[in-house]
């Protein structure tokens, strides 16, 4: 895949992660393009990674095989009707990251009859540690499956889902999912240093204990029920902790948490065009 030619129309936060990663991956700088309407984006990018760059979105589809959209999904309408008579010429693979923006929608706007891949990464990729789920239209050949997989495996781990409904449920696991285990380690950080541990040994010691729980969760064979069971001493200290959770409804209210992102993602591909 690394003589294709990618370009990215977006140079934020997400597009840097995932060219990142694919020039660490050994992606010559050289075959990926970029767009963007904020200039110092653009430097910021050629200066880290020495990819081409362009103001002009309609520049970068001139020049790719391959071409990843990566705008807010506000903006992502504007900027698609804008490159469809580029796209419609030389037909290339269209990779969406846009949250809860449908393929049909992206289709439509395009003017129909592209091969479209939706993905939704997330931003550990900056760290070459994220998690992709991908959904393909029916136009999309084998050949611009593995392609699309390849890019976003540079990256992390990539899986496919056989319904794109499904990316609304991932975009609330795994899309959102950084910020919630963001959210429980603020609040242990809290909880410690309120109890009166100085903030930097709060922060260190819970820090390590995320990084330690998921390489165990990661390479071990049993599931974290089992895993929290051996932490758990039978009358010690966390199974008080543990109690607590249980009796506060922290299962009901993780399942809310994400009933609501799913039904957001839902929403909000009702808004960005159906
Ligand atoms: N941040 C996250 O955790 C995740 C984000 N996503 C999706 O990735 C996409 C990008 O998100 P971020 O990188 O976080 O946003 P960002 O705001 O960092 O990047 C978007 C970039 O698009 C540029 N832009 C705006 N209008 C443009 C136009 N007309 N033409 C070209 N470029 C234009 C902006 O200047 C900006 O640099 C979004 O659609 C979001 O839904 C997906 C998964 C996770
Ligand atoms: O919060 C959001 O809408 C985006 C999608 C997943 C992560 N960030």
């Amino acid at each position: 895949m690394k003589e294709q030619a990618l370009g990215f129309i977006g140079a934020g936060n997400m597009a840097g992660s995932l060219i990142g990663g694919l020039i660490s991956d050994g992606y010559p700088p050289e075959n990926i393009s970029v767009s963007d309407v904020d200039a110092a984006k653009l430097n910021d990018l050629a200066t880290r990674f020495g990819v081409q760059t362009f103001e002009d979105n309609k520049a970068v589809v001139a020049r790719s095989q391959t071409v990843l959209l990566a705008v807010k999904p506000q903006v992502l309408e504007q900027v698609v009707r804008d490159i469809a008579a580029p796209v419609r010429e030389r037909a290339p693979l269209i990779i969406s990251i846009a949250a809860g923006v449908r393929e049909a929608a992206i289709d439509g706007w395009l003017g129909g009859g592209a091969s479209i891949v939706r993905c939704m990464p997330n931003t550990p990729a900056l760290v070459q540690t994220g998690a992709t789920a991908l959904h393909a239209n029916e136009r999309v050949s084998t050949d611009h499956k593995s392609l699309a997989e390849a890019i976003v495996r540079a990256v992390g781990i990539a899986v496919w889902v056989d319904r794109e409904e499904l990316l609304d449920l991932v975009t609330a696991l795994s899309g959102s999912g950084p910020a919630y285990f963001f959210l429980f380690m603020e609040a242990m950080e809290n909880a410690a240093a309120e109890m009166g541990l100085d903030e930097a040994t709060a922060r260190l010691l819970t820090q390590q204990t995320a990084l330690g729980a998921a390489r165990i969760a990661i390479e071990s064979e049993d599931g974290p029920a089992d895993l929290r069971k051996r932490v758990t001493s039978p009358g010690g200290t966390t199974e008080r902790a543990v109690e607590v959770f249980e009796n506060g409804g922290l299962r009901s209210l993780v399942f809310d948490a994400m009933k609501a992102a799913n039904a957001r993602a839902a929403e909000l591909s009702k808004q960005l065009g159906g």
